[in-house]
C-alpha cells in the first residue's frame, strides 16, 4: 500500500454572500442576494512521493489550509482529482481515516478539563487500536515527546508547548503514514519548536510517513523539507528543491565581514552591493557566480578579521518568490 499523494487540477471555490453596509444594505440584500466567488484553490497539481516531507508555503489566505482540508477529506473539492494513499479523501472511508491525520496548530482536539491520557483512550476507541499496539505506540510517543510528566495533568493546566506535544501524540496514536501538519510550531518558544521538529523528523524516518507541512517559521522548513511547494492566490508558482528556490529567486550570497580597522565605505562597492557597513561590520551581497573570486579578493585586499558567506534569510527568498508571482 503506497502512501503517496497525487493532486490533479484541484480547485476549491467558495461562494460568498455579499452584503452592503447599513440598514439599506441589509434590506437590499434580503430582497436580492448577490454573491462573489473566492477562488481559494485554483487548479493546482502536484505529486508527493511516499516518505517525502514537503513544505507548503504561502502568505496568509493563500489556500494552504483549504488544500490540506481537501487532502484530508474535510472539504469537497469544486474540481479536479485527489488521491491520498490510494483513497479519494472526501469519500471519508474508515480505512482512509486510519491512514491519515491533520494536525492544526491553532485548533485543539484535546478535551480541556481532563488529562490528555484520557483523550488518548478516546482516540484508541475511535481508531479501534488494539491494546498491545496502543501500549507500544503510547510508550514510543511518551519517550519521543517526553510526555511522562504531562499525562495526568488537566489539559487546561498545560503550557502551549506541552499541549502541542500532547496534540501531536493524540493525532499520531493510530500511526498514520500520511500526515498533514498545519503550523505545528506556531506560538512555541525556540526550544519547543526544536523538540517538535526533531520529533517530526524521527516519526518520518521511523514510519516512512509522508508529510505535508505548513509553517511560517523558516527554521522548520530548512530543517525538515528538501522540497517546497509555494502557493499564492490559490496558484502554485514554485514546486521544487529548496536550494533551487534560493538559486532562482536569490541568485546571490551575502558576505559578512568583520574588519580589524576602519575601511572607506566606497572601497567596498567594487566587491558587490553593500547592504550595510558600520565599523567593524559589513554585509555585502555578491552574485553567486562571483562569490569565490570576490571572497579571495576581499581577503587579500581588506583588513579582514572575520569572514563568512551566507545564503540570504529564507524569509527574504520566499518573499522574493511571492513578489515575482505578483509581478508576473
Ligand atoms: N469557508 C470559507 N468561505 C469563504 N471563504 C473561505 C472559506 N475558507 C477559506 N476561505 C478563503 O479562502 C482563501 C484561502 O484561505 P486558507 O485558509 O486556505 O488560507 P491559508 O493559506 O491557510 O492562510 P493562513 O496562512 O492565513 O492560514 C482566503 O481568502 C479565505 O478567506
Amino acid at each position: 500500500m503506497t502512501n503517496g499523494i497525487v493532486v490533479e487540477h484541484l480547485s476549491k471555490h467558495f461562494k460568498v454572500h455579499e452584503r452592503e453596509a447599513g440598514l439599506r444594505g441589509a434590506l437590499h440584500s434580503l430582497l436580492k442576494r448577490s454573491f462573489h466567488t473566492v477562488r481559494a484553490v485554483d487548479d493546482i497539481s502536484f505529486t508527493i512521493e511516499p516518505g517525502e516531507i514537503v513544505g507548503f508555503l504561502g502568505p496568509n489566505g493563500a489556500g494552504k489550509t483549504t488544500t490540506m482540508k481537501m487532502l484530508s477529506g474535510l472539504l469537497h473539492p469544486s474540481g479536479g482529482r485527489v488521491n491520498v494513499g490510494g483513497f479519494v479523501p472526501f469519500q471519508q472511508k474508515e480505512a482512509f481515516k486510519k491512514r491519515i491525520t491533520l494536525v492544526m496548530g491553532q485548533k485543539s482536539q484535546l478535551i480541556w478539563d481532563i488529562p490528555a491520557s484520557e483523550t488518548f483512550l478516546i482516540n484508541q476507541a475511535i481508531y479501534e487500536i488494539p491494546d498491545a499496539q496502543f501500549r507500544e505506540t503510547m510508550g514510543e510517543l511518551t519517550q519521543l515527546l517526553e510526555l511522562e510528566p504531562l499525562l495526568k495533568k488537566p489539559v487546561r493546566n498545560l503550557s502551549l508547548g506541552e499541549r502541542m506535544k500532547c496534540e501531536l501524540a493524540a493525532s499520531l496514536l493510530h500511526r498514520p503514514d500520511i500526515i498533514f501538519l498545519d503550523e505545528p510550531t506556531i506560538g512555541l518558544d525556540v526550544n519547543m519548536q526544536e523538540t517538535v521538529r526533531r520529533f517530526i523528523k524521527e516519526y518520518n524516518e521511523r514510519f516512512n510517513a509522508t508529510i505535508l507541512l505548513t509553517s511560517h517559521y523558516m527554521a522548520d522548513v530548512t530543517a525538515l523539507c528538501k522540497r517546497v511547494i509555494i502557493i499564492n492566490h490559490g496558484h502554485i508558482p514554485f514546486d521544487g528543491d529548496l536550494n533551487q528556490l534560493v538559486n532562482t529567486h536569490a541568485p546571490f550570497k551575502v558576505a559578512k565581514l568583520v574588519f580589524a580597522r576602519p575601511v572607506d565605505r566606497h572601497d567596498l562597492d567594487k566587491y558587490g552591493e553593500v547592504l550595510q557597513y558600520e565599523y567593524p561590520q559589513a554585509s555585502i551581497q555578491i552574485p553567486r557566480a562571483a562569490v569565490s573570486e570576490q571572497a579571495s579578493r576581499m581577503l587579500a585586499e581588506l583588513p579582514v578579521q572575520d569572514f563568512t558567506i551566507e545564503d540570504p534569510p529564507m524569509e527574504d527568498v520566499i518573499g522574493m518568490a511571492f513578489a515575482a508571482e505578483e509581478g508576473a
